[in-house]
């Protein structure tokens, strides 16, 4: 499996199953997307802004919920195997892309598995296991989160440098080179942590460098 990065906004994300997992999933897309969660009842967890509508459909009755609603995803979060296996049928026939929370392993086209994730915007990792070990996915998560504080620092950084770089005619390879000095140098990585440097003064600081540099070839 491979991961691809789907941007929800402005689409309506649907999830069966008031539970833990369907309240984990709500939060996740309510990020993005206006989730709605159809379930005879709520676990007492945070749902996010989703939309929460008690309701219990029959399988029959899965297929008017996605005719009604269009969703981008659909999600199977119900301990109901005859449910799921109907929301997973009726996404496929409507070529709705799916998430079956009861299952792991192969998959066909559209049916998607949804990572553990870290964000440091605007970096964001995901983690998988194909299925194996979800637990070990959250592990990682959390030994990830440590490690990424700074990058979306960086992320910001390197942004703008290659703005400034590009409007003062610099080479895409010596940009390249440039870019990659700042993301690999452990001062810049230092500087960003301790809160001793700001974006402006490192750009600042790499063009002045560029300039002499550029200087002494000339
Ligand atoms: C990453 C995360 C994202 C999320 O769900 O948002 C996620 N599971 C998380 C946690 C978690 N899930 C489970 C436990 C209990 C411990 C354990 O059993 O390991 C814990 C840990 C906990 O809850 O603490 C049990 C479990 N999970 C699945 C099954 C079905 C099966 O295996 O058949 C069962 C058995 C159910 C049962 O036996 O009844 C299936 C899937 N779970 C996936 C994702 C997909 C594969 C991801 C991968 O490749 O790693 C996949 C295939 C489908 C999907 O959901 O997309 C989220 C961490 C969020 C975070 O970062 O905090
Ligand atoms: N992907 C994961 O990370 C993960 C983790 C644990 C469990 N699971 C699987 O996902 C399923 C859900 O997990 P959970 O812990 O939230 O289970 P749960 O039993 O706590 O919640 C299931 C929810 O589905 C609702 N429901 C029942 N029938 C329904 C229907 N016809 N329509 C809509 N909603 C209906 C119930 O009211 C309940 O709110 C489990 O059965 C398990 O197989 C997945």
């Amino acid at each position: 499996m491979i991961p691809l990065a789907h941007d929800f906004t402005g689409t309506t994300v649907l999830v069966f199953g008031g539970g833990p997992v369907g309240s984990r999933k709500a939060r996740r897309f309510a990020r993005e997307a206006d989730v709605i969660v159809v379930s005879p009842a709520f676990a007492d967890r945070d749902f996010g802004t989703a939309e929460l509508i008690r309701a219990a459909p029959t399988p029959a009755e899965i297929d008017g919920w996605l005719e009604r609603t269009e969703p981008a995803l659909v999600v199977a979060a119900t301990d109901d195997e005859a449910v799921n296996d109907a929301v997973a049928t009726a996404a496929r026939d409507r070529g709705i892309l799916r998430n079956r929370a009861d299952r792991a392993g192969e998959r066909d086209p559209g049916s998607v598995v949804v990572p553990a994730t870290v964000r440091d915007e605007p970096v964001v990792v995901s983690i998988a296991t194909g299925g194996t070990a979800p637990a070990l996915s959250k592990y990682l998560r959390q030994e990830f989160e440590e490690t990424l504080s700074e990058a979306g620092s960086m992320a910001t950084l390197c942004g703008q440098l290659r703005t400034e770089l590009k409007s003062r005619g610099v080479d895409p390879k010596r940009r390249h080179e440039i870019v990659t000095g700042v993301v690999s140098s452990s001062d810049v990585w230092t500087a960003l942590g301790t809160g001793t440097s700001n974006c402006p003064q490192v750009i600042e600081d790499v063009l002045d460098a560029e300039l002499s540099a550029g200087g002494d070839q000339q």
